[in-house]
């Protein structure tokens, strides 16, 4: 049985000021069956944790670098991220391919070394609107997983993340049929590598303007096992809502 699992992705916003908002989300959630991830700022991560210890929030890192420790200036590494305090780590986001011209391999690698420090990667795939267009998107999302996820992947090691990339920030949300396409194959394509206890354990998210006011219809659907939210998960009021609604999906 899969966990479900409500993450927040703060990507780069939030200072000391926003710590209140973690303890705010960390009493609405308290009652909360699903795992409740917060990914801030990587200068927030060890304040986080040290106001977060008592709670069920875990809290997970945007990225980390494939090394251990070395001359990369301006990086971290999975096991820095682990140091501080986080269990996770989101990779292969579509802002770090876009912004940062990471591929495949790269993400590979960065998970391989989120393994080897004790993190859960979740590992993010997804189209353009121009894959869509072009009918494209189960191609385009096969490949990344394919070339994204390393050998020997469990369900404790990652989770994998369909964020259509023109859904994101964008308040444009694929349809059900569209995000059940998608996770059906995901679904298969990780049968088909890793056979069928192995892929039946590792947890499918969705992400792309996840709201409360969608988070039912998108959580009804089959292989979704919970939602990468971005700026619904800024505001405790905003995210509390979506993962009760992840725990009576
Ligand atoms: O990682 C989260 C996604 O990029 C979704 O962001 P969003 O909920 O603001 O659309």
């Amino acid at each position: 049985m899969r966990r479900k699992l409500a993450a927040g992705n703060w990507k780069m916003n939030g200072t000391a000021a926003a710590l209140d908002e973690l303890a705010a989300l960390a009493e609405a959630t308290r009652e909360a069956r699903a795992e409740v991830l917060i990914c801030p700022p990587a200068t927030l991560l060890s304040r986080a944790a040290d106001r977060l210890s008592a709670s069920h929030v875990t809290l997970g890192g945007q990225d980390c670098h494939a090394a251990t420790s070395g001359a990369h200036t301006g990086d971290v590494s999975a096991e820095m991220l682990r140091d501080a305090g986080a269990s996770a780590v989101i990779l292969g986001h579509s802002e770090r391919r876009a912004d940062h011209g990471e591929t495949d391999a790269e993400v590979r690698a960065k998970a391989e070394a989120a393994t080897a420090a004790g993190l859960t990667a979740v590992i993010c795939v997804g189209e353009t609107l121009e894959d869509r267009e072009n009918g494209k998107t189960l191609d385009v999302v096969r490949s990344q997983l394919d070339g994204s996820l390393p050998d020997g992947s469990t369900g404790d090691t990652v989770v994998v993340a369909y964020e259509p990339v023109w859904a994101i920030g964008t308040g444009k949300v694929p349809t059900v049929a569209q995000i059940a396409e998608v996770h059906n194959d995901l679904r298969n394509s990780l049968i088909q590598r890793f056979g069928g206890e192995t892929a039946n354990a590792i947890r499918l998210l969705y992400g792309g303007s996840v709201k409360a006011s969608n988070a039912d219809d998108i959580f009804a659907v089959a292989h979704v096992d919970g939602a990468l939210v971005g700026g619904a998960s800024l505001k405790a009021a905003d995210f509390a809502p979506i993962t009760a609604a992840l725990d009576a999906s």
